[in-house]
């Protein structure tokens, strides 16, 4: 195809956002100002795969609506004839249309090293080509380009921060940050003489989200007709919950807030950081901004490194270092961004992946037959127990306050303490359920507003024992370890208010109270109900589970396989261990979208009948909307939560 006829000389951009919903130290966002076009196109394009295909509650959903709201009214206030336009289409499909439609020269971004970015942008570079349109794409999510850090690591992922440091060390130093631009060019014309391109009605994972139909594919400028941010109600999305409020004024306040506390910032400890603390958080609460790009990393970083030096001059003490230290959290974040930069999918599930230990969790992933990657949401029932474990786990309806307190939070609030996400990821694991941690990792992309695919699957790795981390013995107790924090438990009374006026002495073990003062404190232990006068019994015996789940490990840290052994891809494995796992039976049941996260979550439940013998190779034969076989206690469970 011809390269496009322009007016002037002069280019004329899109500049498309995706993980950078910000002005300040924008390195792409400065280059396509340093082009010095006669018109900047500020674009997001509303992409199916995230609406449909990549699990979001309406937290997380608002959250990415505040950051566009935020975004636009900061790029009016630099220049009035501008704004961020929505376009309610997939990338591959508007993007040549407007590059024809508006005329366009050059497209700029920044560069997006997660599994699904780097394949859509490789479709778009490829377009772009054969439109004469030039694509400049520059890293700006991490303190160092992924891909730079993984040549420099020998061409390998980054597994430990000693590697992520070294590779970090021979890359230099981190560029300070680049101050926001003090104007922004007009947009051009906006013409979309074209026509709209819907996406293919296909499976939704944010089914039970919604109360109504989703209409963003209605029309390509939305319900007003003018490019705008779309609402929760568009969207069909039910209202959100949380408090954390998201765009780049908030996130700048944020952080300015905590540099201006240069003794916190300067001897920040993780491991001293209480997970039980929650209004105000121990840590910073900057994870969904660094998510969503609406504050720069680089930023952050420079800021605590300006603290600190200060800190150490003062001669008031010594500040801390990493890994506990802040600085030693980004390091973290990069380090798990390299692994997913060099491992592209397979970083985020077990099956063909080299780094990945080979456990016999319960509830495994389904697999599509034709790439080998984990069907989103799909899994095998392998044990009804389990499952009910599982969904219990989900729900905070265990019997072990403190994973309800913060499983509830999570919900609710779409963000927990880091020490917390271990205790709960622990618990559904390695240290209580030995369920699978990809159903844990899909629970958290749902419900998380800081959800990041890098550092969700890398962390719940760590947290399971399977990679990075191996030291498997040591489990989180959820009556000890909550304990140490606050004796009185407030973070219970809080988020599971049935608890509220229960003993200091009983807060994190219910079951423990005498019935008379269970009675007195309004509220029953007890299995039969789930109303706001009881709360259930712990599901199963912690030290029991414990000592079963250390067994379990230790068997197949001894067996030793990897995520790409033949044995595990095809199944043989099983002949490995014990038989005491019981995943076998001929009838599987899987379930696409969530149990219950709604009113018509039922309605969302998928089975999926798997010819006996093709359990391994995830063969589905038969599906259906709607459960078609009892599912016994679970169902009985599913209703009780309901009802709570
Ligand atoms: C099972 C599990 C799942 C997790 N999933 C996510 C996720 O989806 N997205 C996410 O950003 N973090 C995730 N984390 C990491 C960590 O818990 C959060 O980044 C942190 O709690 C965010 O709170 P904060 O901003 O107050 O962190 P702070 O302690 O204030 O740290 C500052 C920043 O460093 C980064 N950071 C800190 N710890 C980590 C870490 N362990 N890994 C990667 N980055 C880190 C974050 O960007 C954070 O904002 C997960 C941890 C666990 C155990």
């Amino acid at each position: 195809m011809p390269a496009p006829k322009f007016i002037t000389n002069k280019p004329r951009v899109i500049y498309w956002f995706r993980t950078d919903l910000r002005l300040h130290d924008s390195p792409a966002l400065r280059a396509a100002l340093d082009l010095n076009p006669e018109c900047l196109y500020p674009i997001w394009t509303w992409d199916p795969h995230y609406v449909y295909h990549a699990r979001v509650g309406p937290n997380r959903w608002q959250y990415l609506i505040d950051c566009q709201n935020d975004l636009s009214s900061r790029i009016t206030a630099l220049n009035p004839k501008s704004r961020l336009l929505v376009l309610r289409e997939g990338p591959e499909t508007i993007l040549p249309k407007l590059w024809k439609e508006w005329r366009i020269s050059h497209i700029v971004f920044e560069k997006d090293t997660d599994a699904y970015g780097r394949e859509r942008d490789e479709k778009i570079e490829r377009l772009a080509k054969e439109a004469g349109v030039k694509v400049v794409s520059i890293a700006g999510r991490t303190l160092w380009d992924s891909d730079d850090v993984v040549e420099r690591n020998g061409g390998k992922a980054t597994m430990t921060l000693a590697q992520l440091q070294t590779a970090g060390k021979k890359l230099g130093e981190i560029a300070r940050p680049i101050p926001p631009p003090e104007t922004l060019p007009n947009l051009g014309e906006l013409i979309l003489g074209f026509a709209h391109t819907q996406p293919i009605a296909a499976l939704d994972l944010n089914a039970s989200h919604r109360s109504e139909a989703d209409k963003s594919y209605e029309t390509i400028a939305g319900p007003n007709g003018d490019l705008g941010p779309p609402t929760l109600e568009e969207l069909g999305i039910r209202p959100a919950t949380t408090r954390h409020r998201g765009g780049e004024t908030v996130a700048l306040e944020q952080m300015n807030k905590i540099l201006a506390d240069k003794t916190y910032t300067a001897t920040f400890q993780k491991p001293n950081t209480a997970p039980t603390a929650f209004e105000p958080q121990a840590t910073t609460l900057l994870s969904p901004h660094h998510h969503f790009g609406s504050l720069s990393i680089r930023q952050f970083y420079w800021g605590i490194v300006d603290v600190v030096e200060e800190f150490n001059k003062s001669g008031k003490g010594k500040a801390s270092v990493p890994p506990t230290s802040l600085i030693g959290q980004l390091e973290f974040r990069d380090m798990y961004f390299g692994a997913h930069a060099k491992l592209g999918y397979s970083f985020s599930q077990t099956i063909g992946n080299p780094n990945i230990r080979f456990i016999p969790w319960y509830l495994p992933s389904v697999l599509d037959d034709k790439t080998g990657r984990v069907i989103s949401g799909t899994y095998y029932i392998d044990n009804q127990e389990a499952e009910v474990w599982f969904q219990r786990w989900k729900f905070g309806r265990t019997g072990f306050p403190w994973i309800d307190a913060l499983m509830r939070q999570l919900r609710q609030e779409g963000w927990i303490h880091h020490l917390g996400r271990h205790a709960v990821a622990s618990f559904l694991t390695r240290g209580g359920c030995f369920v699978h941690w990809e159903r844990g990792a899909e629970v958290f992309e749902e419900w998380l507003i800081d959800h990041e695919t890098a550092c969700n699957a890398g962390n719940w790795q760590w947290l399971s024992c399977t990679a990075f981390f191996s030291q498997f013995y040591r489990v989180y107790s959820p009556i000890a370890f909550p304990k140490k924090w606050d004796k009185s438990g407030n973070i219970v009374r809080k988020y599971v208010p049935e608890l509220k006026d229960y003993d200091d002495k009983y807060i994190y073990e219910p079951w423990k109270a005498p019935i008379a003062d269970q009675r007195k404190w309004g509220c029953m232990i007890k299995d039969d109900g789930s109303d706001e006068f009881t709360y259930p019994k712990p599901m199963f015996d912690f030290s029991e589970r414990r000592e079963w789940c250390l067994r379990k490990m230790k068997e197949a840290y001894d067996v030793g396989l990897h995520g790409n052994d033949e044995k595990v891809k095809d199944g043989s494995w099983r002949s490995l261990f014990g038989d005491e796992l019981g995943n076998k039976g001929d009838v599987k049941l899987m379930s696409i979208g969530d149990i219950d996260a709604g009113d018509n979550g039922a309605e969302n439940v998928v089975t999926a009948v798997i010819s006996p013998g093709n359990e391994d190779k995830g063969t589905v034969i038969g599906q259906k909307r709607k459960a078609s076989k009892s599912q016994g206690t679970l169902d009985g469970l599913v209703k009780r939560i309901k009802k709570s």
